[in-house]
């Protein structure tokens, strides 16, 4: 199923609680959530406290993007505050496979993201071990940017990988992605679909809309 992941970093943070609950009611499956620490990225976005008092707003999936150092630190914290999937940066972990663990063991659904210019290669061994794989399609930390076209190659040959080894692993992309770029991402083989600024800037229950519709000529 092909699932949309509106990221709250491009809503309009006077009025985020409402925004969660448009985008919610529009539809939209996912709630994605960008924890930045000034450090693995270069901005700070938000934490714990945020998190939690959105989580009254949505029931959908609350998809947490860590864009942190050594993310493991706050698993237990960010499972409190309602996260039901947390992604871990495979730069950013010394231990990915320790803190996938953890993840795993705090009950939530665990995926590892790549910044755009990271091999496939460091998935070699923890492939079966998550459920989601996010491939940047932007260098991480800020929302807005221009999507980067070679990464397309980039889940078409992740998808192809986990064709051959027999694995149904979700894979999101997130940045720069549009109504115009999405079925090609599609069709790349991508299926959780984050979009921050093609969302929120606008009429944000009408832009989910139109992502769901074009998810619907995909739907058999
Ligand atoms: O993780 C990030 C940025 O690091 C993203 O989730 C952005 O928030 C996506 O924003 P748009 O490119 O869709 O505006």
């Amino acid at each position: 199923m092909l699932k949309l992941a509106p990221s709250i970093l491009a809503a309009d943070f006077k009025k985020l609680g409402q925004q969660v609950a448009e985008v919610s009611e529009a539809g939209a499956q996912y709630i994605h959530l960008d924890v930045m620490d000034g450090a693995f990225v270069p901005s700070i976005s938000f934490g714990m406290p945020v998190i939690g008092s959105l989580r009254s707003c949505s029931d959908r999936v609350f998809d947490v993007h860590m864009m942190v150092e050594e993310p493991g630190r706050y698993i237990n914290d960010i499972k409190e505050a309602g996260a039901d999937l947390i992604c871990v940066h495979a730069e950013a972990c010394t231990h990915l496979d320790r803190t996938i663990n953890q993840i795993k063991e705090a009950g939530l659904k665990a995926g590892v993201a790549l910044n755009p210019a990271t091999s496939l290669s460091v998935l070699d061994f923890i492939l079966p071990e998550v459920d989601m794989v996010l491939i940047m399609t932007v260098n991480p930390g800020f929302g807005g940017q221009k999507f980067i076209p070679y990464t397309l190659d980039k889940v078409r040959a992740l998808r192809r990988i986990c064709k051959e080894r027999n694995l149904e692993t979700d894979i999101q992309v997130d940045g720069g992605v549009t109504c115009d770029n999405v079925r090609e991402l599609i069709e790349a083989g991508a299926n959780v679909f984050v979009a921050g600024s093609a969302v929120f800037k606008g009429n944000a229950a009408e832009n989910t809309k139109a992502f769901l519709k074009i998810f619907e000529e995909y739907e058999v």
